[in-house]
């Protein structure tokens, strides 16, 4: 298996180019299957998940085919093709590796009446329950049961007829379940407190850009007219906020000045909120958002929250960044029960980090130090790489295939702003 290794000490300048949002692409390819024509997503990142979700897809009989040469070094674009749906299972063995296959559900349920997919369990940062995903079907008029680790959706004759539902907790992923499901229902449907995170936003974008007629898109309560049928459409992939978010760290605990390509400054609201209050100059440029640390960085309190709070996905590396700042920060998990595993491998480079329950304390400025470290999430294994460009020696960081799964072609993009880090094989 690779690793990477990073040598701490240089000071990152240029520009990283920002790829297409992970967390987008896995809610907008299953949109495909809620329409007999052609969907291309145009700068779909290239990463391991996205591979895995387009391998999925294939169980359902959709077609892929890559449309074009394309110049940019980065993402690709996809066309894909769901003219007749083959199957509706989705079975364990694919389901399994990746959360967001249970995106599949929604889609499978509206355009066929049915769809048993197996369900996904938990993963290394928490639970991950879908009990909401399948209330709000349930809410549709879905009939759902369990049974040997499946869930099987049916509709009735006819179709889903729509309804209403008042999410108890902000969930993305239902949010993302329902909406799909809703644009094919034969009535309306209202969503109550659904999640408005900027990818959320996107698909809807999306899935109006195919016919869908969604009202509030971006605000936390959707009104939904199910349509007929929806068509084939075009649609360029959001920039990840979270890429993007995470290389502002890697720039600001180096003391860089970096600009971010591409990135999306409105969505990065929170991420720039804490960046300034940690003392990093942020500014909304022409061609994305630049990133300086010229000062001294100083402690700052964190929770993460739904949007539009602090990001759970940008915890781990700003607490890698509030480890070279003066004071001590408080950092609250709401959304997972366990996402702290990085505390302690940070802890092996140096850190003071201090942990009970849902709440760390970060105290600093500590002198970071190179170490093996062993990556076990995937932002987790950013926050090492975050760790090892400041630290003192070289940081070996193993297990790289939960980087791979979100970040595209890492160290060649923090190469080009002159980071000492380079991918060898095991020995
Ligand atoms: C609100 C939030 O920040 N969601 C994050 C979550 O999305 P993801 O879609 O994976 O998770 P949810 O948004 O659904 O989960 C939010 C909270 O709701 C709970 N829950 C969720 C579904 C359900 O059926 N029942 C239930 O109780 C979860 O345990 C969690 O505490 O992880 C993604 C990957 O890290 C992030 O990109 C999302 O920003
Ligand atoms: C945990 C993440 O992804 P996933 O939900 O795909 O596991 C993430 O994007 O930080």
């Amino acid at each position: 298996m690779d690793k990477l290794l990073v040598r701490g000490g240089n000071r990152l300048s240029g520009t990283i180019p920002i790829s297409g949002a992970k967390n987008a692409a896995l809610t907008l390819i299953p949109c495909a299957l809620l329409t007999e024509e052609a969907v291309t997503l145009r700068n779909l990142p290239r990463l391991a998940d996205i591979d895995g979700f387009q391998h999925l897809m294939t169980q359902f009989g959709v077609s892929h085919t890559i449309p074009g040469k394309r110049p940019e070094e980065f993402g690709r674009n996809v066309t894909l093709e769901a003219m007749r749906i083959t199957s509706s299972v989705a079975p364990y063995d694919l389901v399994r590796k990746m959360r967001a296959s249970i995106l599949v559900l929604g889609p499978l349920l509206a355009r066929t009446g049915e769809a048993t997919v197996s369900l996904p369990g938990g993963c290394a940062i928490g639970n991950r329950p879908i009990d909401l995903h399948l209330k709000a079907l349930e809410a549709f008029g879905a009939h759902i049961e369990l049974a040997q680790g499946y869930v099987k959706a049916s509709a009735p004759d006819g179709g889903l007829p729509g309804g209403e539902f008042d999410f108890p907790v902000v969930s993305v992923g239902a949010t993302e379940n329902a909406v799909m499901a809703a644009v094919l229902c034969k009535g309306t449907s209202k969503l109550i407190n659904a999640a408005r995170e900027p990818e959320i936003v996107d698909l809807c974008n999306l899935l109006t850009a195919m016919g869908a007629e969604i009202e509030g898109i971006g605000t936390s309560e959707l009104t939904i007219h199910g349509v007929k049928s929806l068509h084939g459409a075009t649609y360029r992939v959001m920039p990840d906020r979270i890429e993007a978010g995470s290389y502002a760290c890697a720039a600001a605990i180096t003391g860089g000045d970096v600009l971010l390509g591409g990135a999306n400054y409105d969505d990065m609201a929170s991420t720039i909120h804490a960046l300034r209050n940690i003392g990093v100059e942020v500014t909304q440029e022409k061609e994305g958002v630049r990133v300086a640390a010229n000062g001294p960085l100083k402690a700052h309190n964190l929770t993460t929250a739904p949007f539009p709070g602090l990001a759970t996905d940008m915890q781990a590396q700003l607490m890698s960044l509030l480890c070279k700042a003066e004071g001590t920060s408080v950092l609250k998990e709401t959304i997972f029960e366990n996402r702290f595993m990085h505390v302690p491998e940070l802890t092996r480079m140096g850190a003071d980090i201090e942990t009970t329950g849902r709440t760390a304390i970060v105290r600093g400025p500590v002198e970071l130090t190179g170490a093996e470290v062993m990556a076990t999430d995937l932002r987790a294994s950013m926050s090492l790489v975050i760790a090892g460009l400041a630290a003192k020696g070289e940081t070996t960081v193993r297990r790289l295939y939960h980087l791979d799964r979100g970040y595209e072609r890492l160290e060649e993009k923090l190469q080009l702003v002159g980071a000492d880090i380079e991918r060898v094989g095991d020995d």
